[in-house]
């Protein structure tokens, strides 16, 4: 399993790196496979230093970081949360990022690969997050839904927020970087892109040409059409779904296992077909589940409310049943203003 391929040492050496030592776990941590706190506990286990230690585990603060805002303010996350994004030119999203037609050569290729793999660099996340809200002027939250769509580790509150904090809604500045901070980050040699400038010239900058059109975000998205209403009985059942697919849950007890996929979840976070199958395959490790595509009433019809058990998180806030809380790595819970101020109170629980 990915968990023991970690190498915190040169995780913590070259993370910023698009051939960086990253774990990839995100993805089986955004699907609920596993939690932050196990993957903590497997660092804890190597017995290494904290000086080396620290990097991972504070990253995985941060995940956790981004669910306490989202439980703290909850649809409030859909605007900004510290100030308004300026300036803003438009609500859609630049052609030429949807179109990998940038011109910067190895964000286009990330972008390719994004839409091949589902998956997309942090470093490069922020760079094409900067590119759309910073230079192209979008509003965040139209690219924030494309980036999300794509991805397989697609997590509302980490999408977000980083959308938020790059374009200066959840932080005190916006974020930039040129092209020589992505040449040195992503091994390239590219010159006299838009992006070739000092840094003082940004705040000020017309938007490029290569960004001038933008448009609206489409997302054909099918769920499965197999066993959309399956025939399920009135006995205690467990309720997973695209956020809790893990495997381990209840493992070798006696329960119904039914996965909920509700279209309406769908039609507010859309998703493309990749991150369902990657979902469903996920869920295949879960013995006898059964998928159900519906709304909640729906599985009420067959399941009374007293049978249905499930995980916290702030999408099933409308659930019925038994909830039991999600796994965290820290006790550290609440709304804390800056990152920084939230880690200080995990550090101390965590790297004793
Ligand atoms: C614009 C933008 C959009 C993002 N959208 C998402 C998203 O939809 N889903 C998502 O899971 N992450 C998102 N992130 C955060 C981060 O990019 C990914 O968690 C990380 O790249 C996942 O790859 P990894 O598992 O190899 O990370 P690693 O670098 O190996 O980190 C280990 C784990 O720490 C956590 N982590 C690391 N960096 C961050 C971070 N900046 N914020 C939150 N958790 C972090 C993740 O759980 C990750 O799996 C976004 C970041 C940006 C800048």
């Amino acid at each position: 399993m990915r968990v023991r391929e970690i190498d915190p040492l040169r995780y913590a050496q070259s993370r910023n790196y698009g051939d960086g030592a990253v774990t990839r776990l995100s993805p089986y941590i955004s699907r609920g496979v596993i939690s932050t706190r196990h993957v903590y506990e497997y660092i804890v286990s190597l017995e290494i230093s904290e000086a080396v230690s620290e990097k991972l585990i504070q990253e995985l603060a941060w995940r956790d970081y981004w669910q306490q805002v989202w439980i703290a303010k909850g649809d409030a996350i859909h605007t900004h949360l510290k100030q308004a994004q300026k300036p803003v030119s438009n609500f859609q999203i630049p052609k030429a990022i949807v179109e990998a037609s940038t011109g910067i050569e190895v964000v286009d290729t990330a972008i390719r690969e994004l839409y091949r793999t589902g998956y997309m660099h942090n470093h490069m996340r922020m760079y094409v997050a900067a590119i759309c809200c910073n230079m192209a002027h979008s509003h965040w939250l139209a690219p924030a839904k494309w980036m999300y769509s794509h991805l397989l580790d697609g997590d509302i509150a980490s999408n977000q927020l980083s959308w938020q904090w790059v374009a200066g809604a959840f932080s005190n500045n916006k974020y930039y970087a040129n092209q020589e901070n992505i040449n040195r980050f992503f091994h390239s040699d590219q010159k006299n892109t838009f992006l070739d400038v000092p840094y003082e010239r940004f705040e000020n900058m017309e938007t490029p040409i290569a960004l001038r059109e933008n448009i609206s975000l489409k997302v054909g998205l099918h769920l499965p059409n197999i066993e959309r209403s399956p025939a399920l009985v009135d006995q205690p059942t467990l309720v997973y779904n695209y956020y809790n697919v893990n495997p381990d849950w209840h493992k070798g007890e006696s329960f119904q296992r039914v996965l909920l996929l509700e279209p309406s979840q769908f039609e507010t976070y859309p998703v493309h077909q990749k991150c369902i199958d990657f979902m469903i395959g996920l869920s295949e490790n879960i013995p006898e589940i059964k998928v159900f595509v519906g709304e909640l009433d729906e599985l009420l019809v067959q399941v009374s409310s007293e049978n249905i058990i499930y995980k916290e998180h702030p999408l099933n806030a409308h659930y019925q049943g038994f909830q039991e809380p999600r796994d965290w790595l820290s006790t550290v819970t609440g709304y804390y203003p800056s990152f920084f101020s939230f880690w200080k109170k995990c550090k101390k629980e965590l790297m004793k």
